[in-house]
């Protein structure tokens, strides 16, 4: 990328419970520490984009027969480097959700993972 001067993709894909949702954090995190510091609000970009899968997982990750953390939507990370081949911004998006799975689920799979946090709560942070 910094020799060539061009963005470059990395397109993971596979079967369910192949690993790409795995794989795909040890990129994350690959990149992120290669693409060194830049504080950004207090906390660094690479920082926030791997905050950012644990939320992302709990409203969009849940239990299949294939896979106990099965994603069940796209994923497109964009991460942006300057010049010097430092991380300075990066952004997510996600698509197609199945979104049928919130009000109908087949035994032995499960809802999202946030329903499940959220009656495991304590009564008080509920
Ligand atoms: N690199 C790895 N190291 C250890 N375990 C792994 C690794 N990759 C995958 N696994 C195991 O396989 C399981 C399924 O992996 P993962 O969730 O990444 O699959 P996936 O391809 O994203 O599936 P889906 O399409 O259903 O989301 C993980 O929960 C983990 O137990």
């Amino acid at each position: 990328m910094i020799n060539e001067e061009k963005s470059q993709s990395i397109l993971v894909s596979g079967e369910s419970g192949a690993g790409k949702t795995e794989s795909t954090k040890l990129l994350m995190r690959y990149l992120a520490y290669m693409g060194g510091r830049a504080v950004s609000e207090g906390r660094t970009v690479e920082q926030q984009v791997l905050e950012s899968n644990p939320v992302l997982e709990a409203f969009g990750n849940a239990k299949t027969v294939r896979n106990n953390n099965s994603s069940r939507f796209g994923k497109f990370v964009e991460i942006q480097f300057d010049r010097k081949g430092r991380i300075s911004g990066a952004a997510i998006r996600t698509y197609l959700l199945e979104r049928s799975r919130v009000c109908q689920v087949s035994d032995p799979e499960r809802n999202y993972h946030c329903f499940y946090m959220l009656c495991a709560a304590p009564p008080e942070v509920v």
